[in-house]
């Protein structure tokens, strides 16, 4: 079994518990508050621009011309098209520019950005794809699961078929092959970090998506 799978399957009852989170349920069924939708909406594009500067950091580690191209573009394509999917939903849904200004990231969203940034600054390049492989197969697998299920007329269709795409899921293929590449010339001690920092970007993965639900906030105001 490739190392990338053995990774899936090591995180299966992690990817299940992500599947039958309210917020993926009801964004399944249709039936997402507009006003949770929005939260998320807004996070995932402050997450976006953070996920891009990680992935053109980690490019910038590559081993190989080829994975720098790879990684560059995977950036480019977080901030241009990720965005433009995100901007039009925040127009359809009556985000305005300023309002997604002035919303500060969310705790789990700090929390998120911080550690992927953190991780594609100090760590070497296997670990750092390895960190931010769930973003993409995590996204692609939720994505078909719920296109599966997914309600007719549902007001989310866009974004779920945009995770559930085969220009997404060939995007996964080609991170795994890299990560699979990278676990053959990897000693013991890299492949346990890879695996660890792929735990850790999964669980907040699954933050992510609880803390939009509740709609979290930081506990405490700060100056505005
Ligand atoms: C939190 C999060 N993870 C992954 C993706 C997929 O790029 C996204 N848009 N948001």
């Amino acid at each position: 079994m490739s190392f990338s799978q053995t990774l899936w399957q090591a995180h299966a009852d992690l990817f299940e518990s992500t599947l039958q989170l309210p917020f993926n349920r009801e964004l399944a069924a249709g039936t997402l508050s507009r006003e949770r939708f929005c939260h998320y909406m807004i996070q995932d594009a402050h997450y976006l621009v953070a996920y891009g500067r990680a992935l053109a950091v980690t490019a910038a580690k590559a081993d190989q011309a080829e994975a720098l191209v790879q990684f560059a573009q995977a950036a480019h394509e977080a901030v241009v098209v990720e965005r433009s999917l995100h901007d039009g939903f925040m127009r359809d849904f009556g985000i305005t520019p300023e309002q997604f200004a002035r919303t500060p990231l969310s705790p789990a969203c700090q929390h998120y950005t911080s550690y992927l940034l953190a991780t594609a600054w100090s760590a070497p390049f296997p670990v750092a794809v390895a960190a931010l492989l769930p973003c993409f197969w995590i996204y692609a697998e939720v994505g078909r699961d719920i296109q599966s299920r997914s309600a007719p007329h549902n007001p989310y269709q866009g974004w779920v078929d945009a995770y559930a795409s085969e220009e997404f899921h060939a995007l996964v293929r080609a991170v795994c092959a890299t990560v699979d590449r990278l676990a053959v010339d990897a000693t013991p001690a890299t492949l346990a970090a890879m695996r660890a920092a792929y735990t850790d970007a999964a669980r907040l993965e699954w933050m992510f998506w609880d803390s939009a639900y509740r709609l979290a906030d930081w506990p405490v105001a700060g100056p505005r």
